[in-house]
């Protein structure tokens, strides 16, 4: 058999043929560069470079609805339509186009003669205003907009480090104490003395973030008020849980008491995830709009049928995806099983204890402080045995939780709801879910967690593909900042000689010799001026120069002096050398090492 198709010829005797025939075909799917005017827009990246990549610039859905790029950086300016693709009117010709989704991406396909006959060699259509003539092409959702980080992502990096830096309001927290072991800057993760909060494992809890007195790293401090240890042989678990590390387990770090707090405390230590919210507020909070738990609503007494039928509508209307309720799924049984491998039990798989940062990322939140708050004094237990007990309660914990998820609420588990819950997740979910669900709960067999991974299936293939997207996404965003970077080292070398008042007891340093020829150039690039004087602001311009700077090429500009009187002509990497010297001159005579502007790429 031959592996290798010479023949692009496709069939199109059948329409399966035909899909599969375009289907193994994607790969040909090559944007073409589209003609745009070079100086129309900068590009940061490029500009003396040559192209990184110019791979096609495919684009996929991840997770829910979310849409990220994969667009490699251009090595042309970005066409100036960036709007969603337009299907072109041929208008006069009538060709008329079609469009087909192609493992989620959209491609847009004209019949030359007009018609709609299977047997016609689709023809791609071409965006608005641009000159493609060619074949195929591919049509991005979502063009590259930007040659610095995107604004989402942005946000999301800023949002968590405010979060991060918060700091304490000493007189809303007098009571705070400055230290608590080799913390400090306690700030507390909710509200303070709230009497609506409830006893966890019947002690009064708090959280904080707090900042580590050595290190500067941000932990998150759970602390167990008025708790007295009866027994040392639990720390033995703690030891066991700080060797645990996973991404979807916030990692213990230490445990110890205190009385910083005025009373006798046990501080938990744990990593810090800033902008964290628990499973409970993020899908079965009141206090989201349009939630409303559709079990609370059957204690008023009405008929049976009345009362199913409203809880029906009411599921169907505010379901969750089930994509995402396995992708949950995947990532707690992926927690369990490295727990349960370690001969531990998670005890505390509650939505309160399930925090979900951005991207549907799930963590488990308080791992090991049942081992110690409910610890056994008690040394004839067995605790293997017990461990194998609590980690069945694991597995029954989860099949209720996916329960709840189902009916987005958390009164379906509750006995008198279970039957009525279970067939509602018939109705609006695969068998796999149920099947998964009654697995979870059935209580006459000894369960694993290594036995849903069959019932996951091939959906581990799936979460695999959105996260290797997600990581090649992120990837991108950050080989952007990698240039900017390169970048801001460079003008920071700049700005370090150019118009330094003194050096070495030389007044003129930075006015003579190559430091003259810099501050020229700095005019050259930053202090531009149109025909009529007004400041002319180009990005392109900016970044252009400087990359040639830093690659020190042979091209040579034209740099005048500030008088109009005198011309330079100077090649950038005469230039290059120039700044190579200066900034030498001035690291050696610097008292301060750790100027960290030295390339390193
Ligand atoms: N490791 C962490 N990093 C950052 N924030 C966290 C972390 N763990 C929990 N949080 C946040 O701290 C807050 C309080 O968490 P906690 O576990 O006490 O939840 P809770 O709903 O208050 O539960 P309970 O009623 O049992 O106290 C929540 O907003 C949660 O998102």
């Amino acid at each position: 058999m031959d592996w290798v198709s010479h023949n692009h010829s496709r069939s199109h005797s059948t329409v399966l043929s035909s899909q599969l025939a375009r289907a193994t075909h994607a790969n040909e799917f090559v944007p073409r560069v589209l003609s745009s005017n070079l100086s129309a827009s900068p590009n940061i990246i490029n500009s003396t470079y040559p192209p990184l990549n110019t791979s096609p610039a495919l684009v996929k859905k991840y997770e829910e609805s979310e849409v990220s790029t994969h667009v490699s950086p251009q090595s042309t300016s970005p066409p100036p339509n960036t709007s969603s693709p337009v299907l072109h009117d041929k208008g006069n010709n009538g060709m008329s186009a079609y469009q087909e989704n192609v493992g989620g991406t959209t491609y847009f396909y004209q019949y030359p003669g007009g018609g709609t006959s299977e047997n016609t060699e689709p023809v791609v259509a071409t965006p608005t205003g641009s000159n493609i003539t060619g074949e195929y092409n591919v049509y991005t959702v979502k063009q590259e907009k930007s040659f610095f980080i995107s604004d989402d992502l942005r946000t999301d990096i800023l949002n968590r480090n405010v979060l991060t830096l918060l700091q304490p309001d000493p007189q809303q927290y007098p009571d705070l104490p400055l230290e608590v072991d080799n913390y400090h800057e306690l700030f507390p993760l909710e509200p303070i003395n709230n009497a609506m909060h409830k006893p966890h494992l019947g002690h009064q809890t708090s959280m904080y973030k707090a900042t580590h007195i050595k290190t500067g790293v941000h932990y998150c401090l759970r602390r167990i008020h008025a708790f007295r240890l009866q027994n040392t042989k639990c720390m033995a678990y703690v030891e066991l849980w700080k060797k645990i590390s996973h991404s979807n387990i916030v990692q213990l770090k230490e445990v110890f008491t205190t009385k910083a707090f005025g009373d006798n405390s046990m501080i938990f230590v744990y990593d810090y995830h800033p902008g964290s919210e628990t499973l409970l507020n993020k899908h079965f909070s009141t206090d989201q709009p349009g939630y409303c738990d559709p079990f609370t609503d059957s204690s008023t007494p009405r008929p049976y049928s009345y009362q199913k039928n409203n809880l029906m509508r009411h599921q169907q209307n505010n379901k969750l995806p089930e994509p995402l309720i396995w992708n949950y799924i995947i990532q707690l049984t992926s927690a369990l099983r490295i727990i349960h491998s370690s001969a531990l039990a998670c005890r505390s798989l509650d939505p309160t204890k399930i925090i979900l940062t951005s991207k549907s990322r799930l963590r488990l939140s308080c791992l090991g402080m049942m081992d110690v708050v409910l610890s056994e004094s008690n040394t004839s237990v067995n605790h293997l045995a017990l461990i194998q007990h609590y980690q069945q309660e694991d597995l029954t914990a989860l099949g209720k939780l996916v329960v709840a998820l189902a009916c987005k609420s958390t009164m379906a588990v509750q006995r008198e709801n279970v039957s009525t819950a279970l067939d509602m997740v018939s109705r609006s979910y695969t068998s796999d879910l149920r099947n998964l669900i009654m697995y979870l709960l059935s209580s006459t067999q000894r369960r694993s967690v290594t036995d849903l991974m069959p019932m996951i299936g091939a959906r581990f293939y799936t979460q695999l593909d959105n996260l290797h997207n997600h990581i090649e996404a992120l990837d991108h965003e950050l080989s952007k900042e990698i240039q900017n970077g390169r970048l801001l080292r460079l003008m920071a070398k700049l700005a370090t000689i150019n118009e330094r008042p003194e050096f070495n007891m030389d007044a003129a340093w930075s006015e003579t010799g190559d430091r003259y020829m810099l501050k020229l150039f700095r005019d050259y690039v930053f202090h531009q001026v149109t025909d009529d004087g007004q400041p002319w602001l180009d990005m392109a311009h900016i970044i252009q120069c400087l990359n040639k700077l830093d690659t020190g090429v042979p091209e040579k500009i034209c740099l005048m002096s500030r008088d109009e009187q005198s011309i330079l002509v100077v090649s950038y990497a005469e230039l290059k050398h120039c700044l190579e010297q200066s900034f030498h001159e001035i690291a050696c005579q610097s008292s301060l090492v750790n100027h960290d502007l030295d390339e390193k790429l």
